[in-house]
């Protein structure tokens, strides 16, 4: 034969469950999209059709949302890592189990006039943030990186840009009070790798993460986007001892003064145009001192 097989994974993605759990008149919701990918001894199933290796994805399916019952949503970390043991473990040709999952984000709401208690069966969606985990298991170590996307934040002050290289090309004027915002996407890998070792509480070590970056951002008086990226990512390593690295990709969501005087106004840091594309983006790795880069630079596909 002219070609061998090379990386190969099969499973479902984005399955997506929604897990209520009900304590009396108040209720929890966890709404989830996972992901699945498998690999293994899965050359018979390329090179002659035999399927006697492959455990269906309908299957697959079928565990992820079993497994929602049977173990409940503590968190999609523990979720994904109950999902990657049982793959790996109750079926000999599977080696490798990649499990990845997004997580939206509910509030509580509903009528509360005449001061009623507020029903505890009701939910609004949280903007845009997504709560973002992976989940890789080879039968012995465990790789866990979180994290999360669509987290926007804006500084109105606070933000400077200057002092930058100018060649033939370079129009940009120096900027000693302008807007910085962005859309952060960030994934942190933690140091936990085996089932010897007590596992992180995942609940508290994402919303910590989350806390610190949100403070560093609003915190870090900026010299350039590139600067507060490190500070973001320094800070969640300094407060998470259970964090060995960070990777975060930064648009530069570009705010632009408007020039106003062919109308006779003027304009002191008041009224901008807000440019959607093209934009600066800004991605980096923060590593704990002696940790390893192992997370990759490429947010990868679901
Ligand atoms: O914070 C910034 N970093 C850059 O590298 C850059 N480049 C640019 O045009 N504006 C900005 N802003």
């Amino acid at each position: 034969m002219p070609t061998i097989l090379g990386q190969n994974q099969y499973g479902k993605a984005e399955n997506r469950v929604v897990r209520i759990t009900r304590d009396g008149a108040t209720h929890h919701i966890k709404d989830l999209n996972v992901s699945v990918a498998l690999s293994g001894d899965m050359d018979e199933v390329h090179y002659s059709g035999s399927n006697a290796h492959v455990l269906p994805t309908d299957t697959v399916k079928n565990t992820v949302f079993a497994f929602a019952k049977k173990y409940g949503i503590e968190s999609a970390e523990q979720f994904g890592i109950h999902l990657a043991r049982h793959f790996v473990t109750s079926q000999e040709p599977i080696h490798r189990a990649r499990v990845r999952i997004e997580e939206y984000s509910w509030e509580r709401t509903g009528n509360t006039a005449g001061g009623a208690a507020e029903p505890g069966h009701s939910f609004v969606r949280k903007g845009q943030e997504t709560r973002t985990s992976e989940i890789g298991y080879d039968g012995e170590r465990w790789r866990i990186v979180s994290g999360l996307t669509g987290l926007t934040v804006l500084n109105s002050t606070d933000s400077e840009f200057w002092g930058y290289v100018k060649d033939d090309y370079t129009t940009l004027e120096e900027a000693y009070d302008r807007i910085l915002a962005t859309d952060v996407s960030a994934r942190w890998r933690h140091h936990w790798t085996s089932d010897e070792t007590p596992m992180p509480d995942w609940e508290r070590s994402y919303e910590q993460a989350r806390e610190h970056l949100l403070q560093a951002f609003a915190g870090t008086y900026s010299l350039s986007l590139q600067q507060t990226l490190f500070q973001m990512g320094t800070r969640v390593i300094e407060h998470g001892d259970e964090i060995a690295e960070i990777r975060l990709s930064l648009p530069n969501n570009h705010h632009f003064l408007v020039d106003l005087t062919p109308f006779g106004l003027d304009n002191d840091h008041e009224v901008y145009a807000a440019a959607d594309r093209p934009y600066g983006l800004i991605e980096a790795t923060v590593l704990r001192d002696g940790a390893e880069s192992l997370i990759p630079a490429e947010p990868a596909e679901l």
